[in-house]
């Protein structure tokens, strides 16, 4: 599966919340995302999970079987967890009692078969939580989107989450997640990126950020910057922004272009 220059905004004028997105995601590869609050990593979790699409660019080769553990897990369907699981079973081309016997067996590996009766409504985040995974895992999907899928999980169930990465990826699906923590899964990820200034950008392990440019820029009153880049107000008024450096182009670009366009004081390298 691949994505190429793949961007997203929402709205028509609205800032570009990614741009010249480009990634390989091979089968059996692990992949971890990550980058600042609001920098657009659910957003890209999106699209490659196929329940938004891009703005401009393309996504190709996504696997028939996909599932995504979303942030917020929306679980208000009056339903209990068992027949959740085994109607999203179904769903995915499952035979009943196959589906069945899978959400059976998820919900037990999660330490949640005590609630297999309960209705999703009732159900604690803890043990919402676990469902989402389970809904998840529960079709052996080809390609699997995490989206902080490890919060609200108890430490055991974290264990077992780590555990069914790694059977998916060892069966040849693709994992692709995001998670606070940076030590989840550490040493494991095939590929590791990082979100900024609405780029991905390759994270090597031990190295710097990499080159940055420095732009010092002052937009019509109450402008706020790009989202996801770095930015620092000035005394005088705008804001010193720190930008990827094959980024820079694109934003210096998007200040000038804009509807009154910002006044770029200074633009200048850092190592
Ligand atoms: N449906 C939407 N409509 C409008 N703006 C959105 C929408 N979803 C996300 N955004 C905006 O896109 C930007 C990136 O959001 P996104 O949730 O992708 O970031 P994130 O890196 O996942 O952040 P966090 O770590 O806080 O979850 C933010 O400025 C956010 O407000």
């Amino acid at each position: 599966m691949r994505l190429d220059a793949v961007g997203r905004r929402y709205g028509v004028r609205g800032p570009w919340v990614l741009r010249g997105v480009s990634l390989e995601l091979p089968p059996g590869a692990l992949v971890r995302v990550e980058g600042r609050n609001g920098g657009g990593k659910s957003t890209l979790l999106r699209l490659v999970a196929g329940i938004d699409t891009p703005t401009e660019g393309s996504i190709t080769g996504r696997p028939r079987r996909t599932a995504y553990v979303p942030e917020r897990f929306p679980a208000a369907l009056p339903l209990t967890a068992q027949a959740y699981l085994g109607h999203l079973g179904r769903v995915h081309g499952l035979t009943r009692a196959e589906a069945a016997r899978r959400a059976a067996q998820w919900l037990e590996r999660f330490g949640a078969a005590g609630h297999a009766r309960t209705p999703l409504a009732e159900l604690s985040k803890g043990t919402s939580q676990k469902v989402a995974v389970a809904q998840a895992l529960l079709a052996g999907p080809g390609l699997l989107v995490l989206d902080e899928a490890w919060t609200g999980l108890d430490v055991p169930a974290r264990a077992e989450l780590d555990r069914a990465v790694a059977e998916r990826t060892a069966a040849g699906g693709t994992v692709l997640f995001v998670d606070h923590d940076p030590a989840r899964l550490a040493g494991a990820p095939d590929r590791h990126y990082r979100v900024e200034g609405g780029a991905l950008e390759p994270v090597r392990p031990g190295a710097g950020p990499g080159p940055r440019v420095r732009i010092e820029a002052a937009g019509p009153p109450g402008a706020v910057p790009p989202p996801g880049l770095a930015a620092e107000p000035l005394p005088a008024g705008g804001f010193r922004l720190t930008v990827p450096a094959g980024r820079s182009d694109a934003v210096l670009r998007e200040l000038l272009t804009a509807h009154p366009a910002w006044h770029i004081r200074n633009v200048s390298d850092l190592p």
